[in-house]
């Protein structure tokens, strides 16, 4: 398969980073704002900002049942921190009206890293990625609370779930896109890539 096309779902957020480190993972990254977007793009990215804000721009952008049927239709689909808890399909602790897209049987606790904590680093041994552990760059994070029985478990930090996949979701409660390290956007384009390349056939 020639270099994929990845969306990057651009309503809030880290858009540019994702764009950045995309290219550098052998994609064709672009933003994505409109349901029509969608139609062009072999994969998507669901940044980190804020999963209250994501939410309801994509209600009103008309985006979310788009994105809900790509997702459930099988598109790959990354996300992180924010995105993670967009791609959850139940939030422990919602604010009122929040909505996910879904995808990813597992439930999520927002800030679940705490506000003494609001940002650390911590390295992550992550499933699929070779070599020494990944920088975890944690802002105001989630954790994954449990998984159901689909969902692959793929890293931990300190006894809780902070990567997870779900066939053609992953999602991390971490910011690779912010480390200069492409190895974790590099699982995503590969995912995209086996998909693509297992729809040819
Ligand atoms: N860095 C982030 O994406 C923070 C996530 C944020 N705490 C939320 O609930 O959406």
């Amino acid at each position: 398969m020639p270099s994929p096309v990845i969306g990057v779902l651009a309503l809030q957020g880290d858009v540019r980073e994702h764009l950045v480190a995309l290219a550098a993972a052998d994609a064709v990254a672009r933003p994505v704002r409109r349901p029509g977007a969608l139609d062009g793009v072999d994969g998507l990215v669901i940044p980190g900002g804020e999963s209250t804000t994501i939410s309801k721009l994509a209600v009103l952008f008309g985006m979310m049942e788009p994105l809900r049927a790509r997702v459930r239709a099988g598109l790959p689909v990354y996300g992180t921190c924010a995105g993670l808890i967009m791609l959850a399909d139940k939030i422990l602790d919602p604010r009122s009206g929040q909505e996910t897209i879904g995808g990813i049987d597992m439930i999520v606790r927002r800030n679940a890293f705490g506000r003494q904590n609001e940002s650390f680093e911590a390295a992550v041994d992550i499933e699929g990625v070779e070599g020494d552990p990944v920088e975890g760059v944690f802002i105001r994070a989630p954790w994954v609370e449990s998984v159901g029985a689909g969902t692959e478990v793929l890293a931990e930090h300190e006894g809780h779930i902070v990567a997870v996949r779900q066939g053609n979701a992953l999602a991390t409660s971490f910011h690779p896109e912010l480390t200069g390290d492409h190895r974790v956007h590099r699982l995503f384009t590969d995912m995209v890539r086996a998909r693509g390349a297992a729809d040819s056939l």
